[in-house]
Protein backbone atom coordinates (compact mmCIF):
# COMPACT_ATOMS: atom_id res chain seq x y z
CA UNK A 1 0.00 0.00 0.00
CA UNK A 2 1.25 3.75 -0.55
CA UNK A 3 2.54 6.10 2.00
CA UNK A 4 -0.74 8.46 1.33
CA UNK A 5 -3.09 5.02 1.59
CA UNK A 6 -1.26 4.08 4.89
CA UNK A 7 -2.48 7.48 5.95
CA UNK A 8 -5.79 7.70 4.95
CA UNK A 9 -6.33 4.12 6.49
CA UNK A 10 -5.10 5.48 10.09
CA UNK A 11 -7.45 8.84 9.67
CA UNK A 12 -10.55 6.60 9.15
CA UNK A 13 -9.17 3.99 11.88
CA UNK A 14 -8.92 6.27 14.74
CA UNK A 15 -12.12 8.56 13.82
CA UNK A 16 -13.92 4.89 13.82
CA UNK A 17 -12.09 3.07 17.41
CA UNK A 18 -11.82 6.54 19.23
CA UNK A 19 -8.52 5.75 21.17
CA UNK A 20 -8.05 6.69 24.63
CA UNK A 21 -4.73 8.66 24.75
CA UNK A 22 -3.26 9.54 28.34
CA UNK A 23 -1.11 12.67 28.30
CA UNK A 24 1.48 13.78 30.82
CA UNK A 25 2.34 16.70 29.05
CA UNK A 26 2.97 21.10 29.69
CA UNK A 27 1.01 23.55 31.13
CA UNK A 28 1.52 25.33 27.75
CA UNK A 29 -0.19 23.94 25.25
CA UNK A 30 -2.09 21.23 27.17
CA UNK A 31 -5.84 22.39 26.21
CA UNK A 32 -4.84 22.65 22.78
CA UNK A 33 -3.07 19.05 22.28
CA UNK A 34 -6.92 17.69 23.76
CA UNK A 35 -9.08 19.53 21.61
CA UNK A 36 -7.15 18.47 18.54
CA UNK A 37 -6.48 15.03 19.47
CA UNK A 38 -10.55 14.99 19.94
CA UNK A 39 -10.90 16.25 16.35
CA UNK A 40 -8.69 13.36 15.06
CA UNK A 41 -10.96 10.80 16.65
CA UNK A 42 -8.85 10.35 19.88
CA UNK A 43 -10.04 10.85 23.31
CA UNK A 44 -8.08 12.43 25.69
CA UNK A 45 -7.54 11.66 29.50
CA UNK A 46 -4.69 13.69 31.29
CA UNK A 47 -3.03 12.64 34.48
CA UNK A 48 -0.88 14.04 37.11
CA UNK A 49 -0.20 11.53 39.97
CA UNK A 50 2.33 8.93 39.54
CA UNK A 51 -0.66 6.42 41.39
CA UNK A 52 -3.29 7.60 39.23
CA UNK A 53 -1.27 7.89 36.02
CA UNK A 54 -0.10 4.26 36.28
CA UNK A 55 -3.62 3.21 37.20
CA UNK A 56 -5.36 4.45 34.26
CA UNK A 57 -3.50 2.45 32.14
CA UNK A 58 -4.37 -0.44 33.08
CA UNK A 59 -7.98 0.28 34.71
CA UNK A 60 -9.01 2.85 31.52
CA UNK A 61 -7.25 0.58 28.85
CA UNK A 62 -4.95 3.24 27.60
CA UNK A 63 -4.44 2.72 23.70
CA UNK A 64 -1.47 5.54 23.79
CA UNK A 65 0.59 7.20 26.17
CA UNK A 66 1.93 10.52 25.18
CA UNK A 67 4.81 12.30 27.53
CA UNK A 68 5.79 15.55 26.70
CA UNK A 69 8.40 17.31 29.10
CA UNK A 70 7.91 20.83 28.59
CA UNK A 71 7.30 21.64 31.82
CA UNK A 72 8.53 18.99 33.34
CA UNK A 73 9.13 18.48 37.17
CA UNK A 74 10.56 15.40 39.40
CA UNK A 75 6.81 14.43 40.24
CA UNK A 76 6.23 14.44 36.36
CA UNK A 77 8.87 12.28 35.53
CA UNK A 78 7.91 9.79 38.64
CA UNK A 79 4.54 9.43 36.88
CA UNK A 80 5.86 9.03 33.31
CA UNK A 81 7.84 6.33 34.77
CA UNK A 82 5.54 4.70 36.54
CA UNK A 83 2.61 4.76 34.36
CA UNK A 84 5.68 4.61 31.38
CA UNK A 85 6.13 0.87 33.28
CA UNK A 86 2.66 -0.25 32.99
CA UNK A 87 2.37 0.70 29.65
CA UNK A 88 6.01 -1.29 28.81
CA UNK A 89 4.44 -4.40 30.65
CA UNK A 90 0.78 -4.34 28.59
CA UNK A 91 2.62 -3.08 25.27
CA UNK A 92 1.22 0.07 25.33
CA UNK A 93 3.05 2.05 22.77
CA UNK A 94 4.33 5.35 24.63
CA UNK A 95 5.18 8.84 22.28
CA UNK A 96 7.60 10.60 23.85
CA UNK A 97 8.48 14.53 23.09
CA UNK A 98 11.30 15.26 24.76
CA UNK A 99 11.01 19.08 24.63
CA UNK A 100 14.38 21.36 24.86
CA UNK A 101 16.22 18.01 26.00
CA UNK A 102 19.31 18.98 26.92
CA UNK A 103 18.88 22.28 28.18
CA UNK A 104 19.24 21.46 31.13
CA UNK A 105 21.15 18.43 33.40
CA UNK A 106 17.58 17.73 34.86
CA UNK A 107 16.14 17.36 31.46
CA UNK A 108 18.69 15.20 29.86
CA UNK A 109 19.33 13.17 32.94
CA UNK A 110 15.13 12.16 32.88
CA UNK A 111 15.20 11.61 29.04
CA UNK A 112 17.91 8.85 29.64
CA UNK A 113 16.14 7.35 32.48
CA UNK A 114 13.00 7.10 30.05
CA UNK A 115 14.88 6.04 27.08
CA UNK A 116 16.77 3.09 28.77
CA UNK A 117 14.22 1.99 31.53
CA UNK A 118 10.89 2.13 28.96
CA UNK A 119 10.03 0.71 25.81
CA UNK A 120 9.70 3.84 23.91
CA UNK A 121 7.69 3.56 20.65
CA UNK A 122 8.25 6.93 19.13
CA UNK A 123 10.21 9.95 19.91
CA UNK A 124 9.25 13.25 18.23
CA UNK A 125 11.44 15.89 18.01
CA UNK A 126 13.11 18.98 16.56
CA UNK A 127 16.43 17.85 15.11
CA UNK A 128 18.20 19.68 18.60
CA UNK A 129 16.16 17.26 20.72
CA UNK A 130 16.58 14.27 18.41
CA UNK A 131 20.79 14.85 18.86
CA UNK A 132 20.22 15.79 22.30
CA UNK A 133 18.76 11.94 23.37
CA UNK A 134 21.82 10.84 21.15
CA UNK A 135 24.18 12.83 23.78
CA UNK A 136 25.23 15.10 20.91
CA UNK A 137 25.82 18.45 21.45
CA UNK A 138 23.42 20.84 19.90
CA UNK A 139 23.08 24.59 19.97
CA UNK A 140 19.42 24.96 20.60
CA UNK A 141 17.78 27.49 22.19
CA UNK A 142 14.99 26.44 24.39
CA UNK A 143 11.95 24.52 22.92
CA UNK A 144 13.61 26.06 19.25
CA UNK A 145 15.86 24.31 17.64
CA UNK A 146 18.69 26.10 15.43
CA UNK A 147 20.79 23.15 13.84
CA UNK A 148 21.60 22.69 10.27
CA UNK A 149 19.02 19.81 8.66
CA UNK A 150 20.79 18.80 5.81
CA UNK A 151 22.28 15.67 7.47
CA UNK A 152 19.00 15.32 9.40
CA UNK A 153 19.02 11.55 8.38
CA UNK A 154 21.73 10.87 9.95
CA UNK A 155 20.93 11.45 13.41
CA UNK A 156 17.26 9.82 13.39
CA UNK A 157 18.17 6.81 11.90
CA UNK A 158 20.79 6.81 14.47
CA UNK A 159 18.20 7.23 16.77
CA UNK A 160 16.07 5.09 15.87
CA UNK A 161 18.39 2.87 15.85
CA UNK A 162 19.69 3.10 19.66
CA UNK A 163 16.69 2.77 20.93
CA UNK A 164 14.68 0.12 18.27
CA UNK A 165 11.63 2.94 17.74
CA UNK A 166 10.60 5.39 15.04
CA UNK A 167 12.38 8.73 15.36
CA UNK A 168 9.84 11.71 13.75
CA UNK A 169 12.00 14.47 13.41
CA UNK A 170 10.18 18.21 12.73
CA UNK A 171 11.76 20.85 10.74
CA UNK A 172 11.66 22.95 7.53
CA UNK A 173 11.10 19.23 5.90
CA UNK A 174 10.74 16.41 8.56
CA UNK A 175 12.23 13.40 9.19
CA UNK A 176 10.61 9.62 9.97
CA UNK A 177 12.19 6.60 10.03
CA UNK A 178 12.10 3.18 12.09
CA UNK A 179 15.65 2.78 11.80
CA UNK A 180 15.22 0.80 8.47
CA UNK A 181 12.62 2.84 6.27
CA UNK A 182 13.20 7.17 5.93
CA UNK A 183 10.76 9.34 4.29
CA UNK A 184 11.22 13.29 4.38
CA UNK A 185 7.74 14.88 4.18
CA UNK A 186 7.97 18.36 2.28
CA UNK A 187 4.20 19.54 3.33
CA UNK A 188 4.42 22.63 6.49
CA UNK A 189 4.73 26.39 6.52
CA UNK A 190 7.42 29.00 7.52
CA UNK A 191 4.51 30.22 9.67
CA UNK A 192 4.17 27.19 11.97
CA UNK A 193 7.04 27.78 13.99
CA UNK A 194 5.43 31.37 15.24
CA UNK A 195 2.10 29.34 16.88
CA UNK A 196 3.65 27.90 19.96
CA UNK A 197 2.51 24.35 20.45
CA UNK A 198 2.78 22.76 17.03
CA UNK A 199 5.54 20.53 17.65
CA UNK A 200 3.78 19.02 20.87
CA UNK A 201 0.29 18.94 18.66
CA UNK A 202 2.19 16.62 16.67
CA UNK A 203 3.50 14.24 19.90
CA UNK A 204 -0.94 14.48 20.29
CA UNK A 205 -1.78 13.60 17.00
CA UNK A 206 0.64 10.35 16.88
CA UNK A 207 -0.27 9.25 19.92
CA UNK A 208 -3.89 9.20 18.47
CA UNK A 209 -2.54 7.41 15.69
CA UNK A 210 -0.64 5.39 17.37
CA UNK A 211 -3.56 4.15 19.48
CA UNK A 212 -5.11 2.32 16.51
CA UNK A 213 -1.68 0.36 14.73
CA UNK A 214 1.36 -1.26 15.00
CA UNK A 215 3.33 0.24 12.40
CA UNK A 216 4.68 3.07 13.95
CA UNK A 217 5.97 4.11 11.14
CA UNK A 218 3.09 5.51 9.90
CA UNK A 219 1.78 6.40 12.68
CA UNK A 220 4.06 9.02 13.03
CA UNK A 221 4.00 9.54 9.21
CA UNK A 222 0.25 10.44 9.70
CA UNK A 223 0.62 12.88 12.89
CA UNK A 224 3.37 14.61 11.37
CA UNK A 225 1.85 15.08 7.85
CA UNK A 226 -1.80 16.52 9.70
CA UNK A 227 0.35 19.68 10.49
CA UNK A 228 2.13 20.23 7.74
CA UNK A 229 -0.66 20.14 5.14
CA UNK A 230 -3.26 22.27 8.15
CA UNK A 231 -0.08 24.80 7.95
CA UNK A 232 -0.17 25.00 4.63
CA UNK A 233 -4.06 25.25 4.19
CA UNK A 234 -4.06 28.20 7.11
CA UNK A 235 -1.48 29.87 4.43
CA UNK A 236 -3.74 30.19 1.83
CA UNK A 237 -6.50 31.77 4.56
CA UNK A 238 -4.36 34.86 5.26
CA UNK A 239 -5.02 38.19 4.44
CA UNK A 240 -3.10 41.68 4.60
CA UNK A 241 -2.94 42.61 7.40
CA UNK A 242 -3.44 39.83 9.29
CA UNK A 243 -1.26 38.46 12.45
CA UNK A 244 -0.27 35.47 13.80
CA UNK A 245 -3.51 35.05 16.07
CA UNK A 246 -5.08 35.21 13.16
CA UNK A 247 -3.32 32.54 11.73
CA UNK A 248 -3.25 30.63 14.69
CA UNK A 249 -6.96 30.80 14.45
CA UNK A 250 -6.84 29.37 10.79
CA UNK A 251 -4.88 26.78 11.73
CA UNK A 252 -6.76 25.12 14.49
CA UNK A 253 -10.11 25.62 11.94
CA UNK A 254 -8.54 23.71 9.52
CA UNK A 255 -7.35 21.09 11.72
CA UNK A 256 -10.71 20.63 13.20
CA UNK A 257 -12.06 19.61 9.64
CA UNK A 258 -9.18 18.60 7.99
CA UNK A 259 -10.24 15.91 5.57
CA UNK A 260 -9.05 12.61 3.53
CA UNK A 261 -9.38 14.48 0.52
CA UNK A 262 -7.28 17.80 1.29
CA UNK A 263 -4.48 15.56 2.64
CA UNK A 264 -4.63 13.02 -0.14
CA UNK A 265 -4.01 15.85 -2.64
CA UNK A 266 -1.09 17.86 -0.36
CA UNK A 267 0.66 15.05 0.97
CA UNK A 268 4.25 15.73 -0.66
CA UNK A 269 6.36 12.35 0.61
CA UNK A 270 9.72 11.58 -0.57
CA UNK A 271 11.47 7.94 0.25
CA UNK A 272 15.20 8.61 0.91
CA UNK A 273 17.99 5.85 -0.06
CA UNK A 274 20.03 6.11 3.27
CA UNK A 275 23.66 5.44 3.40
CA UNK A 276 25.00 4.86 6.67
CA UNK A 277 26.67 7.66 7.73
CA UNK A 278 28.68 7.87 11.33
CA UNK A 279 27.16 10.53 14.14
N1 LIG B 1 10.77 26.56 8.10
C1 LIG B 1 9.72 25.76 8.04
N2 LIG B 1 9.04 25.60 6.88
C2 LIG B 1 7.97 24.78 6.82
N3 LIG B 1 7.48 24.10 7.89
C3 LIG B 1 8.12 24.22 9.07
C4 LIG B 1 9.28 25.04 9.20
N4 LIG B 1 9.71 24.94 10.49
C5 LIG B 1 8.86 24.11 11.12
N5 LIG B 1 7.91 23.67 10.27
C6 LIG B 1 6.77 22.81 10.59
O1 LIG B 1 6.27 23.28 11.84
C7 LIG B 1 5.74 22.19 12.62
C8 LIG B 1 6.38 22.21 14.02
O2 LIG B 1 7.72 21.85 13.87
P1 LIG B 1 8.89 22.46 14.76
O3 LIG B 1 8.85 23.94 14.72
O4 LIG B 1 10.14 21.79 14.33
O5 LIG B 1 8.47 21.90 16.20
P2 LIG B 1 8.95 22.35 17.64
O6 LIG B 1 7.95 23.39 18.02
O7 LIG B 1 8.83 21.12 18.46
O8 LIG B 1 10.36 22.88 17.51
C9 LIG B 1 6.03 20.94 11.80
O9 LIG B 1 4.85 20.65 11.06
C10 LIG B 1 7.13 21.35 10.83
O10 LIG B 1 7.09 20.63 9.63
C1 LIG C 1 7.46 27.35 25.24
C2 LIG C 1 7.36 26.10 26.02
N1 LIG C 1 8.04 25.95 27.19
C3 LIG C 1 7.82 24.78 27.73
S1 LIG C 1 6.76 23.83 26.88
C4 LIG C 1 6.61 24.99 25.67
C5 LIG C 1 5.77 24.79 24.48
C6 LIG C 1 6.59 24.31 23.33
O1 LIG C 1 5.76 24.12 22.24
P1 LIG C 1 6.27 23.76 20.78
O2 LIG C 1 7.70 23.30 20.88
O3 LIG C 1 5.37 22.65 20.35
O4 LIG C 1 6.10 24.99 19.94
Amino acid sequence: MKHIDQIITLMDKAKKENPLVDFLINYVTANELTSITSYFGGTPVMTDDPIDAAEVVEFAKVDALVFNIGTVTNKQVNAMIEAGKKATELGVPIILDPVAAGATPFRSASIRRMLEELKISVIKGNLAEVKACLGVETTSKGVDSNEDESEAEKYVVALARKYNCVVAMTGIEDVISDGNRVARIRNGSENLPKVIGTGCTIGALVGTFSGVTEDYFYSAMTGVIIMGIAGEIADTMREKGDGYYTYKHHLLDTLSILTNEQVRERADIVDVAYEELAV
